[in-house]
C-alpha cells in the first residue's frame, strides 16, 4: 500500500526526468543510470544509502554500492512507488520503460512469482526449479476466475481460454513465444494438462492427446547449450472440444524441424533423444537385427561430444515412447521400420570418404565398411546403387545423361542430405500418425458444433552473431505474430471505443506492416526474390543478394551490405536490426535432394521409406525444380496459421530466460532486457497505454469509488447512474483530464487510476479511523461503565459490612459503658443508702464539698520524698482543718485505676503491677504539715494518693 508520502511524491515524478538530489531522503528508491552505452543495459533500480554529506549513496538491485556526486545527480531519477514493491500487471507500472519493467519481473522473480501480466499478456520467468503451484488444488483454485482475480498464472490462462469459449461459443488460441530455453514446452504442456483436469472425464482421446508429447519430444526435441530439452520444431497443437466441453481430439502442426542438427551437433549438444534412448532402451536382440552398438560409436552422434543428458533416463525415455506409441496406435511394424531408418542413418554417418581423382576430376569412394552394407541392408536398396548415388551424380544434358562423380566435399554434403532428407520426412511422418490417430474430422462441418483451442509454441525473435536463412525465417514468423497481435489489440480496442462511442482517433502505434510487406507480402518481396534465386539454375547467394539490394536499397527497413565484399544484409525488425548472413541461404532454401537419391528411394524394397518419400517420388526427377521451396512452405503454413488465429480470441504467453545457465533464481539483466526487447513487450504496453487501458463499468466504478463523494449511494440506489459516475470522474480528475465517458463505461489512464486509488485509499482510511475512533470509544466507554458499576458493587459491599461490624463494637462498648455508669450510679446510691441507714447521713450533710457536691474521695498531690518508696502529700491539700490534723486512711492511685478501697484499711489501691500492694501505716502524724506514706516499693510516676476521710467528714459536719 502506498504511504501518504509515496503518493504526494508519485504524481510530480512519474514522467520526470528532473535530475532531483535535492529531495532526496533517506530509504528512497531511484533509478540508476550507470551510462555504460552497452546496448542491452537500462537503468537499474537502488535505494539512497546516505544523502547527507554532498554525495549519495546508493545500493542498487543486485547488492553493489555507489557514490554518487553532485555533478552526475543526473544520474538518478526518482522511482515511481508502483515500481518499488512491484505490480502484478505492468499496465499499472508508472514508470513504463524497459528499466520499470525489468525491476518489476526482478522483484517478483526473487520471491517466486514467476507470472506477471502485461494487461491479459501473460510473461513468464523460467523459475528453473519446480514449484509448488502446479497442483490439483490451483487448478482448482484457478478454475472458473476472472483475470486478475488470483495472481497471475499459466493456469489462469488457460482457464480462460477454456471458459472464454464455453461462454462465447468462439474458437481461443494462445501464443507462446519466447528464446529457446524459456519455458514455451512447458507452459504449453501446463495449460494442456490444465485442459485435461478441467474437460471432466479422463477420456481414451484425451489420454492420446497427452501422450503425443513424448513421441514428438523424442524425435523433435534434443539438449542443446540452452536448453536440456530444447524443441528444434515450432508447434500449434489445436485441442478440440465437444458441445459438453470434453476433450474429443486434437491436431498437431508442426514447423521448421531444424534437420541440420541429425547430421552435425554445435559443442555439447547432443542430437535427437530418439536416436540416444533407442541405443540405450532396445535389447540386445533388437539391436542385433540392426547392428547397432553404443551412442558413442556413431560419428552422427558424437560431433557435440556429448552422448549424455543430466537429469535424463534415455533408458526409460525409451519405453515411454514405447508404450505412448502403442497409445497412438503405432504399429509394431511401424516401430520396426522407424527404427530401421534410424539405425541406417547412423550407419550412414559412420560412411568413410577417399578423396580420388579420375580425368582430372575430384571425386571419391566410400570406404568398403560394414556401416555400408548394413545401411544398405536397412533401406533395402543395392549397396552399389547406394554408393554410386553417394558418390555420383546424373546430369541430363539435351536428353542425354551423364554421370558426374562428386567430390569428397560434395559427396558429404550429398549424403548429409540424403539423412537430413529422411529424418525430416520421418518427423512429418510421424506428426501425421499421430494426427491419424488424435484428429476426429468434425462429423458435419457445416454444423460446427465443437470449439477449440489453439496452443501455438513456437521460436521467439532470434538475433545472433550470424543470422542464417532459418533466423530469416523464424524472425518472418515473428513478424507475423507480431501484426497479429498489434491487429488483434486495436481491433478490439477499435471495436470497443466505436461500441462505447469513444473518441480513438490519436492513438498511434507502430504498425510492423510496411516491414511485412517487404520480407513477404509485397510483390518483388525479400521472400520471394530468395524464392525466384533458387529456382534459377544459375542462382547463387551472391546473385540473390544483389537483387535483394536493387530491389530494397532505398526500403527504410533494408540495410544493405556496407561494401561489395560484404555478404549480409540487414533488415529493421519490429523487435531489432538484424543482420542475414547470405552464404547457403539457396541451398538451404532449396531443401531438394538430387533426382538420384529420390531414384534410389524409388528403386527401394522398403515401403515405409517410399511411403514417407512419396510426394518426391510421385514428382519423379523433376523433383529439384519443381518441389516447393523451404520458404515457401513455411509461408504457406504461416499463412494458414494465421488464418486459423484470425478467428480465435487470442491470449499470449511471453516466456522469458533469466539466465544462460538453467540456474535457479539467477536474473541476468542484460539477456532479459534483450527478450524483452525482442518479445515487443515495450511496444505492447505502449500500444496498452496509448488508449484507455482502465476502464471501468458504471456500476463498477460508481460503487467503487462512490466513498470519494459523501453521499452519493450505491450502484443499484442509482437512477442516473452515467451522472454519478461523471459526477465523481469531474470531482476526482478535474473536467478536462483525458478521461472519457462511454455508453456503459468509464474510459480512463493508468494516472486516473492510480489518483482515484490513492484518493479512495485516503477516503477509505479516514472512514476507517472514524470508524475505530468511534468503535474504540464506545468500547472504552462500556467498559468504564462496567468497571465502575463493579467497583461500586464491591465498595458498597465492603463499607456495608465494615459498618455493620464497627456498630456491632461500638453497641457492645456502649452497653458497657451504660452498664458501667448504671452500676457506679446504682453503687453510689446504695453507699448513700447505706449511710443513711447505717450512719444516718444524708446527701444534704455533705456540705464540705468544693463544689457543693459530696464526695468522700480527695486527691492530693503526692511528691517523692527522701526515699523512691516514700511518697509525701501536702496535708493542706486536705480539706478541712480536722482533716489536716488527721487521716484516717489514705490510698495510692495509679492513673487510671479505679479501686475502692475499704475504710480504714491502708493498702495500695491499684491494678497496675508495678505497684505492690501495700499497707500504709504511721499516718497520724498530728502536727506535721506533710503525711510521709512509707509503701516499700518504688512509685511509678503519676501515682496519686486518695485519702478517705469520711470519718473526718463527720467529724467536720459533726
Ligand atoms: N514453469 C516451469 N517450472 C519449472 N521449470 C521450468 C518451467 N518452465 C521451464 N522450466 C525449465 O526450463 C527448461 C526449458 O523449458 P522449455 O523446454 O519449456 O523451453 P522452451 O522455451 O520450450 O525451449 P525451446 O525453444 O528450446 O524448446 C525445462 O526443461 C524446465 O527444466
Amino acid at each position: 500500500m502506498l504511504t501518504a508520502r509515496d503518493a504526494n511524491r508519485s504524481h510530480g515524478h512519474s514522467t520526470a526526468v528532473a535530475p532531483v538530489n535535492v529531495d532526496m531522503f533517506l530509504g528512497d528508491y531511484v533509478w540508476l543510470d550507470l551510462k555504460t552505452g552497452r546496448e542491452f543495459v537500462v537503468p537499474i533500480g537502488a535505494v539512497v544509502k546516505l544523502c547527507d554529506s554532498g554525495q549519495i549513496q546508493v545500493l542498487d538491485d543486485e547488492g553493489s554500492e555507489h557514490w554518487i556526486s553532485p555533478q552526475n545527480a543526473t544520474n538518478i531519477k526518482p522511482m515511481h512507488p508502483t515500481s518499488i514493491h512491484g505490480v502484478e500487471d505492468m499496465i499499472r507500472l508508472g514508470d513504463l520503460n524497459e528499466a520499470g519493467i525489468l525491476r518489476n519481473l526482478l522483484i517478483r522473480y526473487r520471491e517466486k512469482l514467476i507470472y506477471t501480466y502485461t494487461g491479459s499478456i501473460l510473461v513468464a520467468v523460467n523459475p528453473y526449479q519446480v514449484l509448488p503451484i502446479y497442483t490439483a488444488d490451483q487448478i482448482r483454485l484457478y478454475t472458473n476466475k476472472k483475470i486478475g482475480e488470483m495472481p497471475p498464472h499459466i493456469f489462469a490462462i488457460a482457464d480462460n481460454c477454456y471458459f472464454n469459449m464455453q461462454r462465447n461459443n468462439r474458437d481461443q488460441c494462445c501464443i507462446i513465444s519466447g528464446e529457446s530455453g524459456a519455458g514455451k514446452t512447458e507452459s504449453t504442456k501446463l495449460i494442456l494438462q490444465f485442459l485435461a483436469a478441467i474437460s471432466g472425464q479422463h477420456s481414451w482421446i484425451e489420454q492420446q492427446v497427452l501422450e503425443a508429447n513424448p513421441i514428438l519430444e523424442a524425435f523433435g526435441n534434443a539438449k542443446t547449450i540452452r536448453n536440456d530439452n530444447s524443441s528444434r520444431f515450432g508447434k500449434y497443437i489445436d485441442i478440440h472440444f465437444n458441445k459438453r466441453g470434453a476433450i474429443e481430439g486434437a491436431k498437431i502442426e508442426q514447423y521448421l524441424l531444424e534437420k541440420s542438427r541429425v547430421c552435425r551437433q554445435a559443442h555439447d549438444e547432443r542430437n535427437y533423444h530418439i536416436f540416444y534412448c533407442m541405443l540405450k532402451g532396445m535389447t540386445q536382440d533388437e539391436k542385433k537385427k540392426l547392428a547397432l552398438g553404443k551412442a558413442t560409436d556413431y560419428t552422427y552422434l558424437t560431433i557435440g561430444g556429448c552422448t549424455t543428458c543430466d537429469g535424463r533416463d534415455d533408458m526409460k525415455e525409451y519405453s515411454n515412447i514405447r508404450s505412448a506409441m502403442k497409445v497412438l496406435m503405432f504399429t509394431d511394424t511401424e516401430n520396426t521400420e522407424i527404427s530401421k531408418l534410424l539405425a541406417a542413418i547412423l550407419h550412414m554417418g559412420n560412411l568413410r570418404y577417399e578423396a580420388r581423382t579420375y580425368d582430372n576430376l575430384d571425386a571419391c569412394e566410400v570406404v568398403r565398411s560394414p556401416h555400408l552394407t548394413t545401411a544398405s541392408t536397412l533401406l533395402e536398396v543395392d549397396g552399389k546403387d547406394l554408393m554410386n548415388c553417394l558418390t555420383s551424380r546424373t546430369l541430363i544434358t539435351r536428353g542425354e545423361t551423364v554421370s558426374t562423380p562428386l567430390s569428397m566435399e560434395q559427396a558429404l554434403d550429398v549424403r548429409d542430405a540424403f539423412v537430413k532428407g529422411i529424418y525430416g520426412r520421418l518427423f512429418v511422418w510421424i506428426v501425421g500418425k499421430i494426427n491419424a490417430a488424435i484428429y476426429k474430422p468434425p462429423p458435419n462441418p457445416s454444423k460446427a458444433v465443437r470449439r477449440s483451442i489453439g496452443l501455438l509454441d513456437i521460436f521467439g525473435f532470434e538475433n545472433f552473431t550470424i543470422n542464417s536463412f532459418e533466423q530469416l525465417c523464424i524472425n518472418f514468423a515473428n513478424e507475423n505474430l507480431q501484426q497479429f497481435f498489434v491487429r488483434h489489440v486495436f481491433k478490439l480496442e477499435q471495436e470497443e471505443y466505436n461500441l462505447e462511442n469513444i473518441n480513438w482517433q490519436h492513438i498511434e502505434f507502430t504498425d510492423n506492416q510496411d516491414a511485412l510487406d517487404m520480407i513477404a507480402i509485397k510483390p518483388m518481396n525479400i521472400i520471394s526474390l530468395i524464392d525466384e534465386e533458387s529456382k534459377f539454375p544459375k542462382g547463387t547467394d551472391n546473385t540473390m543478394l544483389n537483387k535483394l539490394n536493387s530491389q530494397h536499397r532505398l526500403n527504410t527497413y533494408y540495410i544493405p551490405p556496407k561494401n561489395t565484399y560484404e555478404t549480409q544484409f540487414g533488415v529493421q525488425h519490429f523487435a531489432g536490426v538484424v543482420y542475414y548472413e547470405t552464404k547457403g541461404f539457396l541451398e538451404k532454401n532449396r531443401d531438394t535432394l538430387y533426382g538420384d537419391i529420390i531414384q534410389l528411394v524409388h528403386s527401394s524394397k522398403n515401403k515405409f521409406i517410399k511411403q514417407i518419400f512419396q510426394a518426391d517420388v510421385a514428382m519423379g526427377a523433376e523433383t529439384r525444380k519443381r518441389s516447393p521451396t523451404l520458404s515457401s512452405q513455411f509461408k504457406r503454413s504461416l499463412e494458414l496459421l494465421m488464418r486459423t488465429l484470425g478467428v480465435c480470441q487470442p491470449f499470449f504467453v511471453r516466456c522469458i530466460k533469466p539466465n544462460e545457465y538453467k540456474k535457479p533464481m539467477l536474473f541476468d539483466r542484460e539477456l532479459c532486457v534483450r527478450q524483452l526487447r525482442y518479445s515487443g513487450m515495450m511496444e505492447t504496453i505502449r500500444i496498452r497505454r496509448a488508449g484507455y487501458p482502465i476502464r471501468y463499468t458504471f456500476v463498477e466504478f460508481v460503487d467503487r469509488y462512490r466513498v470519494l463523494m459523501p453521499g452519493v449511494k450505491p450502484a443499484y440506489k442509482q437512477e442516473d447512474l452515467r451522472g454519478t459516475c461523471q459526477r465523481i470522474a469531474e470531482a476526482v480528475l478535474g473536467r478536462d483530464d483525458d478521461w472519457q465517458m462511454g455508453k456503459t463505461k468509464i474510459f480512463l489512464k493508468d494516472h486516473h487510476d492510480m489518483l482515484l486509488e490513492i484518493e479512495r485509499d485516503k477516503a477509505i482510511t479516514d472512514k476507517v479511523i472514524l470508524i475505530q475512533k468511534v468503535v474504540r470509544g464506545f468500547k472504552d466507554r462500556s467498559n468504564f461503565l462496567k468497571l465502575r458499576k463493579s467497583a461500586m458493587m464491591i465498595q458498597k459491599t465492603w463499607r456495608g459490612y465494615q459498618a455493620r461490624k464497627n456498630y456491632g463494637a461500638m453497641r457492645a462498648g456502649f452497653s458497657r459503658l451504660q452498664a458501667l455508669v448504671r452500676s457506679r450510679k446504682l453503687y453510689t446510691m446504695y453507699h448513700v443508702a447505706r449511710q443513711r441507714v447505717t450512719q444516718g447521713l444524708y446527701p444534704g450533710d455533705a456540705r464540705l464539698s468544693a463544689r457543693g457536691k459530696y464526695s468522700t474521695l480527695r486527691s492530693a498531690p503526692i511528691s517523692r520524698g527522701s526515699q523512691p518508696d516514700v511518697l509525701e502529700a501536702d496535708k493542706s491539700h486536705f480539706p478541712g482543718p480536722s482533716l489536716r490534723k488527721e487521716m484516717p486512711s489514705a490510698e495510692i492511685r495509679a492513673p487510671g485505676s479505679v479501686r475502692q478501697m475499704s475504710p480504714r484499711r491502708l493498702e495500695t489501691a491499684t491494678s497496675d503491677p508495678r505497684i505492690p500492694s501495700t499497707k500504709i501505716s504511721n499516718l497520724e502524724q498530728p502536727g506535721t504539715p506533710t503525711v510521709h506514706i512509707t509503701i516499700g516499693k518504688p512509685v511509678p510516676r503519676g501515682a496519686s494518693l486518695l485519702c478517705e476521710t469520711s470519718r473526718a467528714n463527720k467529724m467536720d459536719t459533726a
